[in-house]
């Protein structure tokens, strides 16, 4: 494996809607300091977790192997004990790092700050903390995987994977590069941490490998791993359910969050729902309700949370509850896993998260609502009774979740699209993709699809190495190779500074606020933007609308725009605009050319291409590849317009297949950008 074109010193932050994680650097200079622990009290909260029992074990298991599977109940203290266990027995010395990695940006930062109270020193000093786009640390650079990879072959001596239940992709590429790593350099520690993880699976995983030949005198430790069982949990939670099925979670959830703050004693409430509409839905709902209803409503604190939501909002949920107060936070599953937010005593948990699904044959990807499993049902309780005993509340029946919840989700990587997968793989200059050691293998006809597809965008070449300059260049910016391809290409078309804007629109889950019993409202606010190419161009409209107010919060209101999206895009665009000076993007204006604009869409999209079915009076749309029947979305400003032929950039599953951000295209310029892709014959019936 080499680093083809990643060199030190380069940053190379990665940024995705979903939150992927980053990691928790122990630097070396831990080993001098000893005086943290000034505070007895949280000397002796530690004390108290279950995982201290098993101090001398861990550092035992650790020391004679290689890889150490730990299980442990959420909330029995891995992820901020275990770190701080080895640091403490020296294995930070001599110019080492301790590294812990976590699936979610707001678990990386949480447990940063609570590692550095409980040692007595600042986040960035002893203990730092980086993910994408982020390094308060300042002694450590931006961690995409060739950064991980310098530190994993360089600095790092121990690595902890933690929550490897949750088997999300880049969790699952991690596991996979660990184990080759590791074989090259037999020294490095790896632990697997998780609440509920198959033990036996991940050691079979990590058993199956031929360890290097041991040269004479060298001590290495045992290459089969060590599994470590930890009992024990934290407080007790004491979990409700419904009788009967609910019919409309958003209403149920709104209906419990009143229900526990009429009757429960003081405590804060995380609530779980899926998304940014949803989210929103409750947080509008819960106001109102707060509002008009209740006697003692006055002192509730609603919080939304989710990703699309700026820093600064996110930090809330961390501040304190003041005095006679009783916050609501209103999470997607990003409150998951290895947060702890003090005051939470009740959690209230709907049962849904949106998951991705990939259908290869189909070759649809689409964003559904779908049951969790046990194991998210347990995580999302456990966070209650971190502090002290808590309440979950859960929304579906006890029958349901002893019958039929499955006990595990389904591996990210065997339900997504692997575009992106591939392509960082490729990056780190992995060529035999199909021989990668996976944890669990993704289905071939989805890595068949994705490599077709990167090959169609002129990242790989007929030998799937990554093409230069293009490949290289996408493989550089943080986004889907999609969005990169259509941002290299707008560099060409002369119109980067509006696709810039178009692509941080796109990395939002909606601009728009929710419409729950707006509709009207919203719609014809959004007919003051509407342009007839569609949503892209709509947008542009939106962004220089929100500008020219002074980037004002009334006039978001005013206009039916959610400020806090908008907030976050503005964020994202510096991101992204920084980025593409730095790979050579020509920053551009096209002023109102909107034809090079939709063209430039076209070149990342073209894959996503539908034609509007001739005969169809229904708004009935066809994949121009599968065939697949799709509807124009109700929140598309081309709904009801109907225009022959469009690109989009997502799919929604519910009654049907319905296509997200939408913008009309010409049919020729599908064969411009990608003739391979597309046959000439494919598109003639319908090319007039
Ligand atoms: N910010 C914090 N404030 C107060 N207590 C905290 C904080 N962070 C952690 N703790 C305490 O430490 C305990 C252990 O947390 P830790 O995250 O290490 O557990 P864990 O076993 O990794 O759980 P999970 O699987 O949920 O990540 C918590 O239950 C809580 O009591």
């Amino acid at each position: 494996m080499s680093s083809q074109f990643w060199k030190p010193g380069t940053e190379k932050p990665r940024l995705l809607e979903d939150e992927e994680g980053g990691v928790v650097f122990f630097s070396p200079s831990l080993a001098s300091s000893s005086s943290g622990y000034g505070h007895a009290s949280i000397e002796k909260q530690r004390q108290r977790l279950p995982v201290y029992k098993y101090r001398t074990s861990i550092l035992y298991l650790v020391e004679t192997h290689a890889t150490t599977i730990i299980v442990g109940e959420t909330g029995s203290g891995k992820t901020t004990q275990i770190p701080q266990y080895l640091k403490e027995a020296g294995w930070a010395d001599g110019g080492r790092v301790i590294a812990c990695t976590q699936p979610r940006r707001l678990a990386v930062q949480a447990v940063a700050s609570r590692v550095a109270e409980e040692m007595g020193v600042k986040v960035g000093e002893e203990v730092g903390y980086t993910i994408r786009f982020e390094d308060v640390t300042n002694k450590v650079r931006y961690l995409s995987f060739e950064a991980l990879e310098f530190y994993l072959i360089y600095l790092c001596i121990v690595i902890m994977v933690d929550e490897a239940h949750e088997r999300s992709i880049s969790t699952d590429i991690l596991l996979g590069l660990l184990k080759k790593i590791q074989r090259r350099r037999p020294e490095l520690r790896l632990i697997i941490s998780s609440a509920t993880i198959e033990g036996k699976s991940m050691s079979a995983f990590f058993q199956a490998r031929k360890s290097r030949h041991q040269m004479e005198g060298e001590e290495l430790p045992r290459m089969e791993p060590a599994i470590l069982s930890v009992e024990g949990r934290g407080f007790n939670v004491q979990i409700h359910y419904v009788e009967e099925p609910v019919s409309d979670y958003v209403q149920a959830v709104v209906s419990t969050v009143m229900l526990i703050h009429d009757q429960e004693p003081p405590g804060d409430i995380l609530v779980f729902l899926t998304g940014q509409d949803d989210i929103d839905t409750a947080v509008q709902l819960l106001t109102e309700e707060a509002r008009t209803n209740r006697k003692n409503s006055s002192g509730l604190i609603i919080l939304p949370l989710y990703s699309g939501l700026p820093r600064a909002e996110q930090e809330l949920v961390f501040s304190p509850t003041p005095r006679g107060k009783r916050k609501v936070v209103i999470s997607t599953n990003i409150a998951e896993t290895s947060l702890t937010l003090e005051g939470v005593v009740y959690v209230v948990d709907s049962g849904f998260s949106k998951q991705r699904f990939y259908n290869p044959v189909s070759d649809i990807e689409s964003l559904v609502v779908a049951p969790i499993s046990k194991a998210s049902a347990r995580q999302r309780a456990g966070r209650a009774g971190r502090v002290r005993p808590g309440k979950c509340y859960r929304l579906y029946t006890e029958e349901y979740f002893v019958n039929e919840m499955s006990a595990e989700g389904i591996p990210e990587m065997q339900r997504s699209n692997l575009v992106s997968c591939v392509i960082q793989l490729k990056a780190l200059g992995i060529d035999n993709i199909l021989g990668f050691d996976w944890p669990a293998s993704p289905p071939p006809e989805a890595m068949i699809r994705a490599l077709e597809v990167l090959y169609s965008l002129g990242v790989l070449d007929d030998d799937a190495k990554l093409t230069s300059p293009t490949g290289f260049q996408v493989a550089e910016i943080p986004l889907d190779p999609m969005i990169s391809k259509m941002i290299l290409s707008s560099s060409e078309l002369g119109c980067a500074e509006e696709i810039l804007t178009i692509a941080a629109m796109l990395s939002i889950q909606s601009i728009w606020v929710s419409s729950r019993g707006a509709q009207k409202e919203l719609d014809e606010a959004k007919l003051r933007f509407a342009a007839a190419e569609g949503d892209h161009v709509t947008f542009l409209n939106v962004y220089k609308g929100f500008l020219q107010s002074g980037k004002s919060s009334r006039w978001c209101h005013k206009n039916f725009i959610n400020y806090q999206s908008m907030k976050k895009v503005i964020e994202i665009r510096e991101q992204l605009r920084r980025i593409a000076q730095r790979i050579g993007i020509v920053l551009k204006s096209c002023e109102s050319d909107t034809q090079v604009v939709r063209k430039a869409v076209t070149a990342g999209f073209f894959a996503n291409a539908c034609r509007l079915e001739a005969s169809s009076q229904s708004g009935l749309y066809k994949t121009v590849r599968g065939s697949q029947e799709v509807y124009i979305h109700p929140s598309s400003v081309l709904f009801r317009v109907n225009p022959k032929w469009v690109v989009y950039h997502s799919l929604v599953s519910t009654d049907r297949q319905y296509m997200r951000n939408v913008i009309s295209i010409d049919p020729s310029w599908l064969l411009e950008a990608a003739p391979h892709f597309y046959q000439q014959q494919r598109l003639n019936p319908i090319v007039h």
